[in-house]
C-alpha cells in the first residue's frame, strides 16, 4: 500500500473504532472507548475503560513492539468494593492516579463489586 492509501486506511480504522464501547480484551468483562490516538511526535493513545458489577482483569502485561509503554490511569469513578488496581512497582500511585509501566511490571484490576468503575487511561510509548 502506498503512504497515502496506509494513511487513508488508517484514518477510516480509527473512525470505525473511537467513541464506541468496545469489549476488553481479556473478555473479563470490561468495555474500552478509545478516544484519542497518534503515532507522531510519540506514540500515544487514550481510552475510556468502564467495569460494571463484577468486571476484573486477571494479571497481565502490555508489551509494546519497539520501547518503553507508559501508562497514566485516573480513576474517575471507584464501585463500593474491589476494582482495586494491583501492581507490584507503579511508579507514581495515589488513590485516584496510577502511573505505571505496563509492559514491564504485570498488573491486574479485583473484581468490581457493586456500581461500576471508569478510568481514563492515556498510554504513550518511548523508544
Ligand atoms: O483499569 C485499570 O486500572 C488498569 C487497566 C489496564 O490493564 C491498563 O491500563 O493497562
Ligand atoms: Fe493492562
Amino acid at each position: 500500500m502506498s503512504f497515502a492509501t496506509t494513511r487513508t486506511a488508517r484514518w477510516r480504522g480509527y473512525l470505525s473504532t473511537a467513541f464506541r464501547w468496545q469489549r476488553g480484551r481479556q473478555g473479563s468483562g470490561y468495555d474500552k472507548m478509545l478516544l484519542f490516538t497518534a503515532r507522531w511526535p510519540i506514540p500515544f493513545d487514550s481510552y475510556l475503560i468502564r467495569y460494571p458489577d463484577g468486571a476484573y482483569i486477571p494479571p497481565h502485561t502490555d508489551p509494546v513492539q519497539d520501547g518503553r509503554h507508559y501508562r497514566l490511569n485516573i480513576i474517575l469513578k471507584s464501585p463500593q468494593a474491589g476494582g482495586e488496581f494491583v501492581c507490584a512497582t507503579p511508579i507514581y500511585a495515589t488513590r485516584r492516579i496510577k502511573l505505571f509501566r505496563p509492559d514491564a511490571c504485570e498488573h491486574s484490576v479485583t473484581r468490581v463489586e457493586g456500581g461500576s468503575r471508569y478510568v481514563l487511561s492515556v498510554g504513550w510509548i518511548r523508544k
